[in-house]
């Protein structure tokens, strides 16, 4: 099994084997957060007819006319009515924001620039022919290709599919994702603190990550730390398309998930990342079955999921960037012990000069859950880089979706 290899290569080794799941037609209420599987191409136009931007008198403008204008208002036209008659020269319709543009008329004048009186209405400020019209077909034309495969369905795509009448859509279905937390030391929330026990907080982290990520969620009580009980459980996950565990990934005599992982039939693509926080993570894959091993740190694991897992997520669900871009930050502090490894500092955003600079959480130790709390970012420290200096340029990854 491959060992101590760079994250890069975890990505393509792991990215190039997962295929995206089985695609499913929804209703577009149930299409938010899901990805889209097939391309959508408009059927109709946006608007659909030429309408009016303002409230105010659509009327046929030639040029040279006169200053003020009168004419006879013959209709009305409020939003979501057909016009009933065409306009003709010296006539006009009071029409209202959204309404369709008569027949004859080729521009609209705003309400304000004119003057009613009975069917008479002076238009103060005569506009230019075609002025205030929007055509039809301005947003959207027929044909158009409004989403393309793979998109994320956020809410103004969802809002786009509803203004061309799209009721339902193609999207891949949610992967299921199983989450196991395995340590002999963990309790439950709920249950009373014990001697050497602490609460399992990995669980609810990982769930809202994976949630967040428009997967389903499956979690099974804690594991302890024995092969026989682990192997028992991941048959449990049968119906999942990817098992993401949390501890038992390092070297100690207790530390026995890629060993239950390789009895249990998993074909082991490595073990440990050449980073840190969360150097050991490993992964096996089982028919079309893929598992993560990450390290029971709190921080460390969702350092990791970051960087790997998230990656394996969206691309099991269909989306089309499954990697985000990485940018240079400027360092607002130091970092005094980056050390051999190359190191993934968490910190905080800010906004200096119009520059995004990167503050370091003071904390970075691997098992510092309350390092991760109002960090926005990961900045990429090389191997054998030293210590970061204040002003330091680095690249550096937005820390969710
Ligand atoms: N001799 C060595 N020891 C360790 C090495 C090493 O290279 N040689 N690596 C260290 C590094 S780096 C890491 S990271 C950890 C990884 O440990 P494991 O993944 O095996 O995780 P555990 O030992 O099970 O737990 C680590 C730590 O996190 C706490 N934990 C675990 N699960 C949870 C949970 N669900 N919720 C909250 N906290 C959790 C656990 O109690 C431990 O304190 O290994 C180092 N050791
Ligand atoms: O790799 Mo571990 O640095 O402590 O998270």
């Amino acid at each position: 099994m491959k060992t101590m290899i760079e994250l890069e290569e975890a990505l393509e080794l792991v990215l190039g084997r997962i295929q995206p799941v089985e695609t499913e037609c929804v209703l577009i209420s149930d299409a938010y957060n899901r990805v889209l599987a097939k391309d959508v191409t408009s059927q109709i136009a946006m608007p659909p007819f030429e309408r009016s931007p303002l409230d105010g008198y659509a009327y046929l403008a030639m040029a040279g006319d006169s200053q003020p204008l009168q004419l006879k208002v013959v209709s009305e036209i409020p939003a979501g009515t057909f016009p009933d008659r065409d306009i003709a020269p010296g006539e006009a319709a009071k029409i209202f924001t959204g309404a369709p543009i008569p027949l004859g008329a080729n521009c609209v004048v705003r309400m304000e620039d004119t003057k009613q009186i009975g069917d008479e209405v002076t238009i103060l400020l005569p506009v230019l022919p075609g002025s205030n019209i929007i055509p039809k077909g301005e947003e959207i034309k027929t044909g158009d290709l409004l989403l393309k495969q793979g998109f994320f369905l956020t809410p103004p795509a969802i809002g786009l599919l509803a203004a061309v009448g799209q009721e339902q859509v193609m999207v891949y279905r949610r992967p299921r994702v199983g989450l196991i937390s395995t340590g002999a030391e963990l309790i439950e929330v709920g249950q009373p603190l014990r001697p050497a026990k602490i609460y399992n907080s990995n669980s609810s982290t990982l769930r809202g990550m994976i949630q967040e990520s428009g997967c389903e969620v499956l979690v099974v009580p804690i594991v302890s730390d024995e092969i026989e009980e682990t192997i028992k459980v991941l048959e449990m996950f049968a119906d999942t398309d990817i098992v993401i565990a949390t501890g038992g990934a390092s070297v100690g005599d207790y530390d026995i998930m890629r060993h239950a992982l390789a009895q249990f039939g998993c074909e082991m693509l490595f073990w440990k990342l050449n980073l840190k926080p969360g150097t050991p993570v490993s992964v096996g894959q089982k028919e079309k079955q893929f598992f993560i091993s990450l390290s029971g740190n709190p921080a460390a694991a969702m350092v990791t999921f970051e960087l790997l897992v998230r990656p394996a997520l969206r691309k099991l669900a269909g989306r089309r960037t499954v990697e985000e871009g990485r940018f240079l930050v400027k360092m607002a502090s130091g970092f005094g012990k980056a050390g051999k490894q190359r190191r993934f500092l968490r910190a905080q955003a800010v906004f200096k000069n119009g520059e995004i600079w990167a503050d370091p959480a003071p904390a970075q130790g691997s098992g510092i859950l309350r390092s991760m709390i109002g960090s926005h970012l990961l900045v990429d420290v090389p191997a054998n880089h030293g210590s970061v200096e204040p002003g330091e340029l680095l690249m550096a990854g937005w820390i969710t979706d």
